[in-house]
């Protein structure tokens, strides 16, 4: 294809020229101004310099660029041209084409072998030495292998440019084009051409909607199969997703379905056409059908192998300890750790020791912490092993327990308070970044594995972890089922609790209350769809501000100053708002906090990132589990250093976590996030000193019970409430738990 085949945008207002000066320019949403000196416009133009402005991806200097666009007013910048899209053009003129050639992007053509290749072969060369390596070998000296890297660097960028402007016909913006064309490189248009719905599996950003207006663009049918495949696809990992399905029912497929492609969904894809189509799917295993219930294959995989390793942990059967013994035993560990375990906690200890696999639930302050430690105690106990990790250090033997929780907080948190090493499950797995060193060949080792937070278990976790776990090894899951789901599709703790041959104590009485805490009393009642008569009063413990939703920051501001104020740290502050939009929401509290513990100083390095700034000494959080380093999804730490003028291989930031300092690169940036306040589904697992917790109406979408239930657990000592008192009261009504489908509980119990 030639460039001029794409004579895509003839008819729009456009400037052609060069770039001669850059005024600004973010590349990681390619958002530049720049100076362009026009040699050639669809409009009379006063002057020839244009200040223009846009997203795009970055010309070269010496290329000749044509953007295609409109004029506008701005009110404090003035006259400026608006680009909508760019396309770059091959120089034409000897000089340009030299520059071009000798400019860094053909490895080994400085300017000499430029001069001499445009001298011998003419203004023409760029367009025919792209398709035939052989024409360069008309210049004296040049070698076969030269000529043909040349030719091969031409023809790339030639394909490359071209692919770019024939995704921008789509309304692609730069960014989106750009991963388009680094996933396909120059085979981009042929790819797209052949099937626009890959684009949707392939390039991360790109929808269902997206990749159909480009298949409509692009002439294919309406009823073209691989529409309704990718629609049948796009419509199931969606539900699952967003709903946290493991699978949908063949009529709810159809809803989204129907809602895809619609106008006319039914008309275009009858009955049985759809049943054909969905039929071939399966066989190809693109998706799984059982009983009319479809199924993402690795969902499908990972609900039947939680419930393979369930059974054959029930099946297992433990020798039992003679009952004399153990309670012998569970003396002297109160002795040694000097606790008084109530009845149940001490039931729940006996159980865990006799038990192949066990579950352990119950609300904040009920004690799990607590029994957890004495499990271990009383386990080292019996068995006869140390629990001090130096014991084993030199030893082949490898230490009998492994404490895990699903995020670096939860994990340590679990540590200091049972005295005994706990990991991240990522880490006890061995995160690679893209795959888990552990699995059923490779185990985990230990006798007694104990997980923590299992309500944040999805199922793809869940599998992962448990089939690792080695024959013989006992496995007690921890939990409160009445704190949010997991962010991932399943709901592994409701399922397993709802296997009744699972042996499970639940934990009822709470201890921290003893300590004089209204919270966790406040936290239990809430749990019961009750709000206390003296929700408004002043307690030791907890306060609630009544404020409207615009008062709502300056509230929080306010409180979080005086924390600070009183030597609290901004580790030990939380503030936790259901959604991140809005007035009330996690960025704009973010933006309002920073700009008063952390404002701008010339002192202070800072970088700017899309629509956040980072400066030195920002508190932030880590939003997925880092791929080189162990730091994990949920951990917060402190900006230490910036060095913005960092190349795309260095880094520009460092954050120093609890145990570490960790780099990052620009493109690594979106890993992290401001943190003076985040997501309530962010800080499961955590808990703070003081939680900020705003509720108001406004968040009337996000409002249920388990939010506010696991929102208000994350304080230890402090919770101020603020916000419309309203709000508070709608929201504990919302109990209706998500509906989420699964089959993990029939999957357990039924006969294989
Ligand atoms: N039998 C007991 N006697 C006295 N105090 C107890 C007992 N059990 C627990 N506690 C105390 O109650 C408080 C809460 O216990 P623990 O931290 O174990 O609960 P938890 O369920 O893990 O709570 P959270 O999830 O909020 O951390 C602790 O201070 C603990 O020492």
């Amino acid at each position: 294809m030639d460039q001029s085949d794409l004579n895509l945008f003839s008819g729009e207002d456009y400037l052609k020229g060069f770039l001669i000066q850059e005024i600004f320019y973010n590349e990681e949403n390619q958002y530049g101004v720049f100076l362009m000196r026009v040699t050639e416009s669809s409009e009379t133009m006063e002057t020839d310099e244009a200040v223009i402005v846009g997203n795009m991806v970055l010309p070269h200097p010496d290329e000749l660029i044509v953007v295609y666009g409109e004029w506008k007013e701005h009110v404090k910048y003035g006259r400026q041209y608006q680009v909508r899209h760019i396309k770059k053009e091959l120089p034409q003129t000897q000089e340009a084409i030299v520059k071009y050639l000798s400019s860094g992007l053909f490895p080994g053509v400085g300017k000499k072998t430029a001069e001499k290749i445009v001298h011998f072969l003419g203004p023409n060369v760029l367009k025919q030495a792209a398709r035939d390596p052989e024409i360069l070998k008309r210049v004296p000296g040049m070698s076969e292998q030269r000529a043909q890297t040349i030719s091969n660097g031409l023809h790339e960028h030639q394909a490359l440019e071209q692919a770019l402007v024939y995704l921008y016909q789509f309304g692609l913006g730069p960014a989106v084009a750009l991963k388009v064309v680094q996933t396909y490189k120059e085979n981009t248009v042929e790819k797209i051409r052949e099937n626009p719905y890959r684009l949707i599996e392939e390039v991360e950003g790109i929808g269902f909607r997206r990749a159909d207006a480009i298949a409509r663009k692009g002439g294919l049918a309406l009823d073209a199969p691989e529409r309704f495949e990718a629609a049948a696809l796009f419509a199931l990992r969606e539900s699952c997703l967003s709903t946290g399905h493991i699978f949908v029912t063949r009529d709810q497929l159809d809803e989204e379905i129907d809602r895809l492609l619609n106008p006319h969904a039914q008309e275009l894809f009858p009955l049985e056409n759809r049943q054909a189509l969905l039929e071939r799917m399966v066989e190809e295993e693109r998706m799984i059908e059982d009983h009319d219930r479809y199924y993402l294959p690795s969902l499908f995989y990972a609900e039947h192998g939680v419930a393979v390793r369930v059974k054959e942990w029930l099946e297992r059967k433990v020798e039992p300890t003679p009952a004399h013994e153990l309670y012998k035993a569970v003396g002297e560990v109160e002795e040694e750790l000097q606790v008084a375990y109530a009845e149940r906690q001490r039931e729940a200890m006996i159980t865990a020791i006799d038990s192949p696999v066990m579950i352990l639930t119950g609300g904040p302050g009920t004690g799990k912490t607590t029994v957890i430690q004495g499990i271990c105690h009383l386990f080292a106990k019996l068995e006869e092993c140390s629990l001090d990790p130096k014991d084993y250090e030199a030893s082949e033997k490898p230490y009998p327990i492994r404490l895990a929780a699903p995020t670096g907080r939860a994990a340590k948190r679990m540590s200091e308070a049972t005295g005994i090493p706990a990991t991240t499950i990522h880490r006890l797995l061995g995160w690679k970044g893209d795959f888990f060193e552990r699995d059923a060949d490779h185990p985990i080792e230990g006798s007694l594995l104990i997980v923590d937070e299992v309500s944040m278990l999805d199922i793809w976790l869940a599998n992962q972890l448990f089939r690792a776990v080695p024959r013989g090894m006992q496995v007690i899951l921890v939990g409160d089922d009445d704190q949010l789901p997991s962010v991932g599709p399943g709901r592994v703790l409701q399922d397993l609790l709802e296997v009744e041959s699972i042996p499970r104590v639940e934990l009822t009485d709470i201890y921290r209350q003893e300590e004089g805490s209204s919270i966790i009393e406040l936290a239990h009642r809430l749990k019961g769809g009750e709000i206390p008569k003296d929700l408004l009063a002043p307690h030791s413990d907890r306060r609630f501000f009544p404020c409207k939703r615009d008062q709502v920051t300056d509230v929080i501001l306010k409180t979080y100053q005086q924390a600070l104020n009183r030597g609290y740290t901004l580790f030990d502050v939380q503030v936790l708002a259901p959604i991140y939009k809005g007035p009330a929401g996690v960025n704009k509290i973010n933006e309002v906090i920073q700009q008063t513990v952390n404002p701008p100083d010339p002192n202070r390095r800072e970088l700017t990132w899309g629509d956040s700034v980072f400066r030195y000494g920002d508190k932030v959080l880590q939003l997925v589990n880092h791929s080189e380093h162990p730091v994990y999804n949920g951990d917060m730490g402190k900006i230490t250093s910036i060095d913005e003028k960092a190349g795309k291989d260095d880094p520009v930031l460092w954050v120093q976590f609890d145990r570490q300092e960790v780099p990052y690169k620009r493109n690594q940036l979106n890993q992290i996030a401001l943190a003076y306040a985040c997501s309530v589904h962010k800080a499961q697992g955590s808990e703070f000193a003081i939680v900020i917790f705003p509720v108001v109406m406004a968040y009337h979408r996000m409002l249920k019970r388990n939010l506010i239930y696991t929102g208000i657990t994350r304080s230890k000592s402090y919770l101020i409430l603020c916000g419309e008192p309203e709000a508070l009261k709608y929201g504990v009504k919302q109990k209706e738990r998500e509906q989420r489908n699964s089959q993990l509980t029939d999957l357990i119990n039924r006969e294989w």
